[in-house]
């Protein structure tokens, strides 16, 4: 998925929220978007999501299914969160069990027929990545997404990262409470008064924050793109720890950190795995590419005008 010089303001003379971001996000990968209070960070992760649109500018290759999860739960309608889940369900084309999966898997059993508007703030949290999971996304866009959870339930985040991700996903993940730390081989990119920065490209990642351990090495494999997401199941389902999927091979001089795309070289190469033995054929980088079809939530889209 490409960000190609993506401009965008709210209202017509107001100032620029995002201007000229530039950035390639390779299938598999997390990243972490960084950055102060109003330095732009949910404003790019709507523009990913396609609840926003550019007023400059163009977002390449974005995958079809989309699950955006937005900083506040908007938490006002006439849903229990259990029958709220049930309608998103089925406006997806869903059968039966789906959402009921997710009440279990998210440990909000004891909540499902609470009216969304007396849900706790981290509860509600839970029902808003929910809807966002019912669909496998290709792309998650995940906005402050530990806020309000509690201890037990941020461990969430990183299986839920690791499982879309391993299917040669991508999540885009907003972070200003040093959370990145779980999230071991995420890339980093900073927005600083609207200005996107990449600060960590997979070349600069130390294999340390990888989380790989000294009895372990990176095994790096290719395999046919269609085949990518059962490459993925099979190496763990082998025991193998796969940290990643990407289009690319990583150069073998790290080159100079800064904006612009994220990784450069040819095309082709799997994701790295790890583990205590060489797999066979393994995973790689899908790219499920086509139009943006948001699937989530209840507040309508914020769509702007062409060019402002
Ligand atoms: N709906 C909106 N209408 C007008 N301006 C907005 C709107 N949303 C955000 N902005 C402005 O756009 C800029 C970027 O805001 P944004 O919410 O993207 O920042 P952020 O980095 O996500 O901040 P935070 O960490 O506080 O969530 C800020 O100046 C903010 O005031």
């Amino acid at each position: 998925m490409r960000f190609e010089g993506i401009w965008f303001r709210y209202a017509r003379r107001a100032p620029w929220a995002l201007r000229n971001a530039e950035a390639t996000v390779e299938p598999g990968s997390v990243v972490v978007v960084l950055g102060h209070n109003g330095a732009g960070k949910s404003t790019l992760l709507q523009l990913a999501a396609g609840v926003l649109r550019p007023v400059r500018g163009a977002i390449r290759d974005r995958p079809a299914v989309i699950g955006w999860v937005p900083e506040r739960f908007p938490a006002t309608q006439p849903f229990s969160a259990l029958g709220y889940l049930r309608a998103m369900a089925a406006v997806r084309g869903l059968g039966p069990g789906a959402a009921e999966h997710w009440i279990e898997r998210l440990g909000l059993t004891a909540h499902a027929g609470t009216p969304l508007g007396d849900l706790s703030k981290g509860t509600a949290q839970k029902v808003g990545l929910a809807q966002a999971l019912l669909t496998p996304p290709g792309l998650l866009v995940l906005d402050e997404p530990w806020e309000g959870l509690d201890a037990a339930s941020r461990s969430l985040i990183p299986e839920i990262v690791a499982e879309v991700t391993g299917r040669g996903g991508v999540v885009l993940v907003s972070d200003h409470r040093g959370e990145i730390a779980s999230l071991p081989g995420a890339l980093h990119w900073t927005v600083t008064d609207g200005e996107l920065r990449v600060t960590d490209t997979p070349a600069h990642v130390p294999a340390q924050s990888t989380g790989v351990p000294p009895d372990e090495v990176i095994v790096e494999v290719a395999v046919q793109r269609q085949d990518a997401a059962l490459a993925v199941a099979g190496l763990r389902a082998s025991g193998h720890r796969v940290l990643g999927v990407r289009e690319r091979p990583v150069p073998a001089e790290p080159s100079a950190t800064g904006s612009g795309p994220a990784t450069t070289g040819p095309a082709t190469t799997g994701p790295a795995t790890t583990g205590p033995a060489t797999t066979g054929p393994a995973t790689t980088g899908p790219a499920t590419t086509g139009p943006a079809t948001t699937g989530p939530v209840t507040t309508g889209p914020a769509v702007t005008e062409e060019e402002r």
